[in-house]
């Protein structure tokens, strides 16, 4: 042991322990924990409960409340863990001989949680007052797509009256020495496309049946898929596309077949009359949606299918990262002021930031993470304790930039 551990360290290690993973996340746990926080930390604190499940909303008054805010949010939720594929147990949050913390959400974003938060309490200990209103929402269900979260929330009055300007949210770690910033990520549509024809006994040649016609359909929709694959991966590594920025097309539901249950209970001489796929699409912002909207229906009419989807966006809008767009100029200059780079990108999957995005207001997507493997979702999620601080003191420097722009 090298000393006590760094108190904000500990903060975040408390908070891995809280079960906050689906399917059943303990949203009063957190939210207990977050409030007990605001409170010790003289930070201003409501919970809000419209929306349904509980939104920890907290707040320090700029010096002219009159003007756009700066929002900071981040999702309490995880992902779950499959214990017998981690080395640790997911949620004891244990911390080895060199530093590295493994829990779910060491990543996927516990941290940024405890280091927005961490950040505020250094605001207010610091008795600076800072032009902006600063305010941190931790909100759930962001990783099963937001709909009781902060799709709904950010309809309302509550959130209106925030009166937001600019908002950060979760970015990814970094492998490399720079850091990555998200100024736009691709739409997400789950498309279930059901096929329909006919049946007859197994040992006949029948013509038209589901299975044949969807899988026709698969097979149109997977050659554009390689496609996509090939656009990716050709070119030189530096100057060439990034994941966020083609679309990737997973067939991840497929079902037929008359009888159910574990096998071999179905009725393998039986032609099934309906069949069915589900693919995960993700889209970047430069692709016109109502144009892969008319691909899907040329995909699927071509077979006489029909589809509807799972989830699905008819707008993506994106931030500007140019220098007219005076937050990115400001975050930009700040991060560059530190000795950090910041490399903006496409965010592959989705965040809540789209949300925000899609009401006009520009936010970035930001983890303080780098020289660290992407982790997110995966088995052994990780943090360094070190990188941890690190970002901390990152926000620290440059949040108060934007809060008194
Ligand atoms: C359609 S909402 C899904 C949101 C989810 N977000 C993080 O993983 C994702 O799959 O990107
Ligand atoms: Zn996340
Ligand atoms: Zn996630």
């Amino acid at each position: 042991m090298s000393g006590e551990e760094n108190k904000s360290v500990t903060v975040f290690r408390e908070f891995l322990k809280i079960r906050t993973d689906h399917p059943k996340p303990d949203y009063e746990g957190s939210t207990t924990f977050l409030v007990q926080k605001a409170k010790e930390y003289g930070l201003e604190c409501e919970v809000y409960r419209e929306t349904g499940l509980p939104i920890v909303i907290m707040k320090i008054e700029g010096s002219d409340p009159s003007l756009p805010s700066v929002l900071l949010n981040s999702h309490v939720d995880v992902v779950p863990a499959v214990r017998e594929c981690w080395n640790t147990e997911p949620f004891a949050a244990i911390k080895d001989e060199n530093g590295n913390i493994f829990a779910r959400g060491t990543q996927d974003m516990k941290c940024v949680c405890i280091q927005f938060l961490e950040v505020a309490a250094r605001f207010v200990k610091s008795g600076k007052k800072m032009k902006r209103n600063l305010y941190l929402t931790f909100v759930p269900d962001e990783e099963i797509g937001a709909g009781q979260g902060m799709e709904p929330f950010v309809e309302t009055q509550k959130f209106r009256d925030m009166n937001v300007g600019v908002a950060i949210d979760e970015g990814l770690a970094s492998p490399t020495e720079e850091f990555t910033v998200f100024y736009g990520e691709r739409a997400p549509w789950w498309v279930h496309i059901t096929a329909v024809g006919n049946t007859g006994h197994g040992s006949r040649f029948i013509e038209n049946t589901a299975v044949e016609k969807l899988m026709r359909t698969i097979n149109k929709m997977l050659q554009f898929r390689h496609d996509q694959f090939t656009d990716l991966h050709k070119g030189h590594h530096e100057c060439g596309k990034k994941l966020g920025d083609v679309t990737t097309l997973n067939l991840t539901v497929l079902k037929a077949g008359v009888g159910e249950g574990p096998f071999p209970n179905y009725s393998y001489n039986v032609i099934p009359t309906k069949a069915e796929a589900g693919f995960d699409i993700r889209i970047p912002p430069t692709v016109n949606l109502e144009d892969f909207l008319k691909q899907i229906r040329e995909w699927t009419s071509e077979e006489g299918l029909s589809f509807e989807f799972a989830n699905y966006t008819a707008k993506n809008e994106m931030t500007g990262v140019t220098d007219d767009n005076t937050w990115w100029k400001t975050f930009k200059q700040s991060a560059e002021n530190i000795g950090i780079k910041l490399v903006p990108e496409i965010f592959p999957a989705a965040t809540d930031s789209r949300f925000i995005r899609n009401l006009g207001i520009p936010a970035f997507g930001f983890s303080p993470i780098n020289n660290t493997p992407i982790l997110l979702h995966d088995h052994n999620e990780f943090l360094n304790e070190k990188t941890f601080i690190r970002g901390l003191d990152i926000y620290e420097q440059i949040l108060p930039n934007l809060v008194n722009l």
